[in-house]
């Protein structure tokens, strides 16, 4: 069950439970709205409990199935927890996607507005618990944040652009954040860009490259006009370049 707390916040009944893919019964529920808890309803013995962090979890969707003769509805979270690496010591983040089928009714829609409900609850419930560290500000970027990406293909090996499209997109995609994506055409392209922009399209200023595109983008905003406003905007770095000096403190500071 949801947490009749959250439920009453978001003003929707309180789910009880509804079949899987399998068409087993699972009941799942945000305790304390840290995590999502789902277990499997039998008369079995092995009541294994499941337990997903919402703090690892970057959004959730709805969604009716391929099979038009399929009542059902279908509600997706993706969660990226830290998981050791096979043949390694480390631990790195991995995806996990986790997938539910709603059959409380014999209505489609019905369904698909539960698996909304429950696809919102979540969403909402993990961006409460995005991890925080002592020491650091924080401040909250509007939801739903709109990103411009910005790549310099030639940064670090050249690999700059495929490490977006193989790993950051999708991620995206999963988190409902839309992009615009720019590629780096020349030395100072992202720089004239940001300088005439209008930032209003953008929520967060995205770089993916090494630190020297970054400093074109900063460099950017402090020609423009409204400079005070515009250096207001939140900025990003992932690390595309050689070095990515700046990328690994900041990552570092806000783990
Ligand atoms: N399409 C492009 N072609 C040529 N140069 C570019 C292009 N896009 C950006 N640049 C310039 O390339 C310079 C170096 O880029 P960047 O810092 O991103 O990568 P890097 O030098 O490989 O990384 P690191 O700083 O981690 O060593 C930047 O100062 C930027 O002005």
């Amino acid at each position: 069950m949801l947490n009749p707390e959250l439920a009453s916040t978001l003003n929707i009944p309180p789910p009880t439970s509804f079949a899987s893919s399998e068409s087993m019964a699972l009941q799942a529920s945000l305790a304390l709205w840290s995590a999502l808890t789902i277990q499997r309803i039998s008369s079995s013995p092995d009541q294994t409990k499941v337990v997903f962090n919402l703090a690892d979890c970057i959004g959730c969707r709805a969604f009716r199935g391929p099979d038009k003769a399929d009542v059902g509805a279908y509600f997706t979270a993706y969660f990226y927890p830290f998981k050791r690496r096979w043949m390694s010591t480390g631990v790195a983040r991995q995806r996990v996607e986790q997938c539910f089928r709603v059959a409380l009714a014999q209505d489609p829609l019905s369904n698909l507005q539960e698996a909304e409900r429950w696809a919102h609850a979540i969403t909402d419930a993990s961006v409460l618990q995005a991890p925080r560290r002592d020491g650091v500000v924080y401040t909250e970027v509007r939801r739903p944040c709109r990103v411009l990406v910005l790549v310099n293909p030639h940064s670090g090996r050249g690999q700059a652009f495929q490490l977006f499209t193989g790993h950051v997109q999708g991620m995206l995609t999963e988190a409902a954040v839309p992009c615009t994506l720019i590629i780096t055409e020349h030395q100072n392209h992202a720089r004239e860009l940001v300088r005439k922009a209008d930032l209003s399209q953008w929520d967060a200023l995205v770089i993916m490259s090494g630190d020297g595109l970054l400093f074109e983008v900063i460099n950017g905003l402090m020609e423009r006009e409204d400079w005070q406003e515009a250096i207001q905007t939140p900025l990003g770095i992932l690390p595309g370049g050689s070095g990515n000096a700046l990328a690994a403190s900041v990552h570092h500071y806000s783990q």
